[in-house]
């Protein structure tokens, strides 16, 4: 269980995060969840240990992580960018880590990854040759040979549209339940976080909005904020569409 105690993160004296704590049990998938710069990166970023809480403690299965260095924490992240390497093939960007650490995953581990993330025909292509999707995938197989402790993803999905977001959806879903593996994503779209995660966690003015999961969101948001920014913004996106179609699709339905 990762626990994360009364976190504060100011910068330049401006308070960022100013009271977080959460407990994120083994194998769920929670989401971070709020608007544009309330700190999401940041606290995923302090998690994964690039940066230092101000105050605060951060836990894992009961060990004090809050001064350990990143590379000793185990846990791992796919960039928003994705940061592949260009210069290698599919196959040598996913197998980079194991370089200097081959005892972390047997070939056997590596084919099996390659398989469910469904990436054995593009295994020797170039980088710049795949999709958004493609990357993704490559990038998500990567960070997965070194077996982290912890998967974090930055907006894992904001560069892919329709299928292909549902499609790495779901895999990150098999992924977090087959190898029972915790995962936090960032992300600031209400349907995504509600739609992947176990738990979501709205952040507002620095202090945690609701942290609960999905159908309490939604049956029992705990605020105004969590009515007005999450719920409103669903609420929206379906008038948007029933407003522009809504009128069509029911006049061709009943022309059939
Ligand atoms: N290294 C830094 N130095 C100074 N200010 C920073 C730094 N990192 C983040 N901030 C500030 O902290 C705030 C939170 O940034 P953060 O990137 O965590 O927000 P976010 O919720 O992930 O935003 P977005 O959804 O837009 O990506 C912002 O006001 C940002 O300008």
């Amino acid at each position: 269980m990762l626990e994360l105690k009364h976190i504060q993160k100011s910068f330049d004296g401006k308070p960022v995060l100013k009271d977080i704590s959460i407990q994120v049990e083994e194998g769920e998938i929670v989401s971070i969840l709020g608007p544009s710069g309330c700190g999401k990166t940041t606290l995923l970023n302090l998690i994964l240990g690039i940066i230092k809480a101000d105050s605060g403690e951060i836990l894992y299965n009961g060990e004090d992580l809050t001064d350990v260095f990143m590379e000793k924490r185990g846990f791992n992240i796919v960039f928003q960018d994705y940061a592949l390497f260009p210069n290698l093939n599919v196959f040598k960007n996913i197998t980079y880590g194991l370089k200097n650490r081959p005892e972390i995953s047997s070939r056997k581990e590596v084919e099996e990854l390659i398989d469910l993330l469904g990436l054995r025909e593009h295994l020797d292509k170039n980088i710049e040759q795949l999709s958004g999707g493609q990357k993704q995938r490559v990038a998500l197989a990567r960070t997965m040979v070194m077996k982290p402790r912890i998967l974090l993803l930055d907006e894992p999905l904001s560069a892919l549209d329709g299928v292909i977001k549902e499609s790495i959806k779901d895999r990150i879903k098999t992924i977090a339940r087959e190898y029972h593996l915790t995962t936090i994503i960032v992300t600031h779209d209400p349907e995504e976080a509600l739609t992947l995660s176990d738990r979501v966690l709205i952040i507002n003015q620095g202090t945690v909005s609701q942290y609960a999961p999905p159908e309490n969101i939604i049956h029992a948001p705990k605020n105004e904020f969590v009515r007005k920014f999450i719920l409103n913004q669903l609420e929206i996106k379906r008038n948007n569409i029933y407003a522009l179609f809504g009128n069509r699709v029911t006049a061709e339905t009943q022309a059939v």
